[in-house]
Parts: structure tokens; sequence; C-alpha cells
């Protein structure tokens, strides 16, 4: 099954959304696959980061990143990447969506509360990067209750 990497950005740890959003992506029907909260050191920061190296605002991106402690995580099911993405709403929060992540709990871009992996591919990329250890493996009993 799909897997995802999601994290709650410093900003997001800090003004206790760690609840409402984990509660957003179970009461969607993903499965938590992996869970940690951690703080990053800045060439971790930039690894993470690595393709928007170029980008005027990458050490204010990496800043934030690094000011305080991250949860990370893993989330599984079918279509988590297009679907935790439409979840967590536009990267500008002036742009996303009543009713995304973003769109209901933050203003500026660079303190847009949350990550989400914009593609399998860096999902794979940045699951191996955050969770070297194996993630736990399990299944959940409801799964014949949220897939036909
Ligand atoms: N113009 C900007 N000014 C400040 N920060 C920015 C700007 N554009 C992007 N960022 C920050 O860099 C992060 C990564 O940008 P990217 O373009 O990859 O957006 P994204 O894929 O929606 O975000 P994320 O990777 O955090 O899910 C954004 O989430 C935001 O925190």
């Amino acid at each position: 099954m799909e897997q995802t990497f999601i994290m709650i950005k410093p900003d997001g740890v800090q003004r206790g959304l760690v609840g409402e959003i984990i509660g957003r992506f179970e009461k969607k029907g993903f499965n938590l696959k992996g869970l940690k909260l951690i703080s990053v050191d800045r060439s971790f920061a930039e690894k993470h980061y690595a393709d928007l190296s170029a980008k005027p605002f990458f050490n204010g991106l990496v800043e934030y990143i690094i000011s305080g402690p991250v949860v990370a995580m893993i989330w599984e099911g079918k279509n988590v990447v297009t679907t935790g993405r439409k979840i967590i709403g536009a990267t500008n929060p002036a742009e996303s969506a009543p009713g995304t992540i973003r769109g209901d709990f933050a203003i500026d871009i660079g303190r847009n509360v949350i990550h989400g992996s914009d593609s399998v591919e860096s999902a794979r990329k940045e699951i191996a990067l955050w969770f070297p250890e194996c993630p736990v493996n399990w299944q959940s009993s409801l799964h014949p209750w949220i897939y036909e």
C-alpha cells in the first residue's frame, strides 16, 4: 500500500496542533505506520530540503525547521500522497482552501505548519531519510470497513 511522509513543523508542535493533525489523517481512514518527535540539526534539514537549496528562502526554511522539535510520521493508504497533499492544502496558506490544515491553521508561507511528500518517489526517499530504523509492521483491523 502507498505511503507518504508527513512532518508537523516546529510551529505546528508549538501551537498544539499535533492531535488535531493526526486526527484528520486518522479520521480519513489512513493508517499511522511511523511516528516520532524529533529535533533535527542543520545538515539533516539541508538534506531534507536539498531540492530547494538554490531558492532565496532556503536559509530561512532551514532555520525554521531546526527552530524546535517536529513530529515525523509515515501514513499509509490508497492514494495517500495526493490525498495527503489535499488534506494539507496549498503551500501558501493565503491560497489554501478552508477545511485544509493550512487553510484552517496558517497565515504565512514560512509558517505553514506541515509538510507532506509531493510524489511517491519523494515519499520513499523521505521515509528512508527520517526512518532509517525499520518502522513497526502492523495492519489495521478496520481495512474492510474502509476499502471496498
Ligand atoms: N516563497 C517562500 N518563502 C518562504 N518559505 C517558502 C516559500 N516557498 C516555500 N517555502 C517554504 O518551503 C517549503 C517547501 O516548499 P515547496 O515549494 O516544496 O512546497 P510544498 O511542497 O507545499 O511544501 P512542503 O515541502 O513543506 O510540503 C514550504 O512548505 C514553505 O515552508
